[in-house]
């Protein structure tokens, strides 16, 4: 009955289905002790203003809260007008203090560890998960024995804190003020990396850099002690072979499990994609495609491994396409094999083709591979090969969708355009001449190239056709302004009678007013792209999808 609980607690199956349940951290003081000595390690482009980025955040916080928990607002909003005299007002969304909201839909990192680290067991024993979580921080931080003691005299809400923050709380480091224990994690901020919620199940991540092996650990506990302490088994880990360890260090190098949540995307219950990237390696692609055919009671029949070219700014897909609606998905455009021949249409040009290097071309390529559970129609072998890779192979999965009675128009995707185009189409039903792909930056040099650097193709949908981005993406948000517009056009028709241009585009700040003074709901609103103020948020290459874990939306009715 408690694993019944918490299954339906979380439960993720489509990129777009109504968010009911999310893991985020607001952004804490570890990220105001960023450097410029550390940028490259700690994966940040800048110094950052802490006040202004919370602010920033903050205002996200309310649009969440708003759509999944609106009766936290009215708390909020209450505090908030009980503390107006003082200069700093009441920071109830800081999940350090006691009058944090403490909402069971949108969740912060550090308030979930508190409450682990808070745990009684039921004989009324000491929380020996503490002391486990301490020991494993103190051995991967190698901390001294003399640190170790001082973590455990914390109380929960501090110990959280420090171990996400590194610094010790005030009153205990004096006379030395902020006292570093260890490196603070700037970039939990990005909850989508830490993991991944695939249907009922919780996959952990296992972070590629050095910065980011402590928020993986963090995670892992959580998940197993917290989230799904009845069941381990909705746990899924993907680690490197028993062998791994004899191997020489080039082998070692190729064959790492590597694993980072922005690299995951569950559009459907039945079809999956899985980055390979920068941060994803092949080895855990591998054992991803393994570990997901090989459960037992899984909806998951394909997946889709979008292989990516390894650069710090698509560190992940998800820096280079999200969807938006069952018909309309962002990407940036020079991951669009449509585009690109566009292009090459428009003006001939056949460098690419006569470099003798192919590293000096200046075309991106993604090559895109499926695999497909049913191809054998018989159970999961591990032995066998599920690649779709023949004409035959698509015309057996044609047949199944046929039975299914979904289009069979399934083919080996020519590029990622084509790809989304074909989800639209065969998971969702979509006309083909309905899907629409909105460029960032609209397609076009070097404003494609600028959008992409600010996440203009990393939203958060909180409900189908209500997403959040960034407002310094100025092109981009326009093309959603135009969206339908654009689409007519290009189809040589006019608009439909009564049919919008396009998105509504609002801040943030303007989209809260507008819930506060009563004119308008979240069941209101719709096709819109909320844009929040990114001044500071933007500094670290991660968007709202990147900041944002779901880990329950309403099941979408395919
Ligand atoms: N899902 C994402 N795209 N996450 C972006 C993470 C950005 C972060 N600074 C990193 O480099 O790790």
């Amino acid at each position: 009955m408690a694993a019944q609980a918490t299954q339906n607690r979380i439960n993720v199956n489509s990129e777009i289905g109504d968010l009911k349940r999310i893991l985020i951290h607001r952004p804490d003081i570890g990220i105001g002790k960023i450097i410029p000595t550390k940028f490259q390690d700690w994966m940040y482009d800048d110094i950052v203003h802490l006040n202004s980025m919370k602010k920033e955040y903050d205002e996200y916080i309310k649009i969440l809260l708003y759509f999944l928990d609106p009766e936290k607002i009215k708390e909020i909003d209450e505090l908030e007008a009980a503390y107006k005299h003082l200069p700093e007002g009441s920071d109830c969304l800081n999940p350090s203090n006691p009058e944090y909201f403490n909402s069971d839909k949108v969740l912060d990192v550090q308030k979930v560890l508190s409450s682990l680290l808070n745990k009684e067991t039921s004989d009324g024993q000491p929380n020996q998960i503490r002391n486990r979580i301490i020991s494993a921080i103190c051995a991967i931080e190698e901390c001294s024995f003399e640190t170790e003691q001082l973590l455990h005299q914390l109380e929960p809400n501090q110990l959280s804190k420090t171990l996400i923050t590194g610094l010790l709380p005030q009153d205990l480091s004096q006379p030395d003020l902020n006292k570093f224990l260890f490196p603070p994690v700037p970039n939990l901020v990005f909850t989508r990396d830490i993991g991944a919620v695939i249907g009922d199940k919780y996959l952990l991540s296992k972070a590629c850099k050095k910065a980011r092996k402590r928020e993986s650990l963090l995670i892992k506990f959580i998940a197993y002690y917290h989230f799904f302490a009845e069941d381990h088994n909705q746990v899924l880990e993907i680690i490197e072979d028993s062998a791994y360890f004899l191997l020489n260090e080039n082998d070692q190098r190729k064959n790492k499990v590597t694993l980072e949540g922005g690299d995951v995307m569950i559009p459907s219950p039945r079809h999956v994609l899985i980055g390979c990237s920068e941060r994803t390696s092949a080895s855990a692609v591998n054992g991803f495609i393994h570990k997901i055919f090989s459960l037992a009671n899984s909806e998951v029949e394909q997946i889709t491994v979008v292989k990516i070219p390894q650069r710090r700014e698509q560190m992940h897909i998800d820096t280079v396409f999200t969807q938006v609606k069952l018909n309309i998905w962002v990407l940036y455009g020079k991951f669009s094999e449509a585009l690109q021949e566009l292009k090459e249409s428009k003006q001939v040009d056949y460098l690419d083709k006569l470099y003798h290097h192919k590293e000096d071309s200046f075309l991106e390529e993604t090559e895109i591979y499926q695999f497909y559970k049913n191809k054998y129609q018989q159970p999961y072998h591990p032995e066998h090969n599920y690649l779709l890779q023949t004409e035959k192979d698509y015309a057996i999965l044609n047949q199944g969708l046929a039975a299914q009675n979904l289009p069979a128009v399934a083919q080996k995707p020519k590029g990622l355009e084509h790809l989304l185009r074909q989800l639209s189409i065969i998971e969702f039903k979509v006309a083909p001449e309905d899907v629409i792909i909105i460029y960032c930056g609209g397609g076009n040099f070097p404003d494609d190239d600028r959008e992409q650097w600010t996440d203009g193709c990393n939203l958060l949908a909180l409900r189908e056709g209500v997403v959040i981005g960034y407002d310094r993406n100025t092109i981009t948000n326009q093309e959603f302004r135009q969206a339908y517009f654009n689409h007519y056009k290009r189809r040589g028709e006019a608009l439909p009678a009564g049919m919008a241009a396009g998105f509504e585009v609002i801040s943030a700040g303007e989209l809260l007013r507008r819930f506060k003074a009563g004119e308008a709901t979240p069941a209101t609103v719709k096709d819109t792209l909320i844009e929040l103020s990114s001044d500071e948020l933007s500094r670290a290459r991660g968007g709202s999808r990147c900041m944002s874990q779901p880990l329950l939306r309403a099941p979408f009715n395919f």
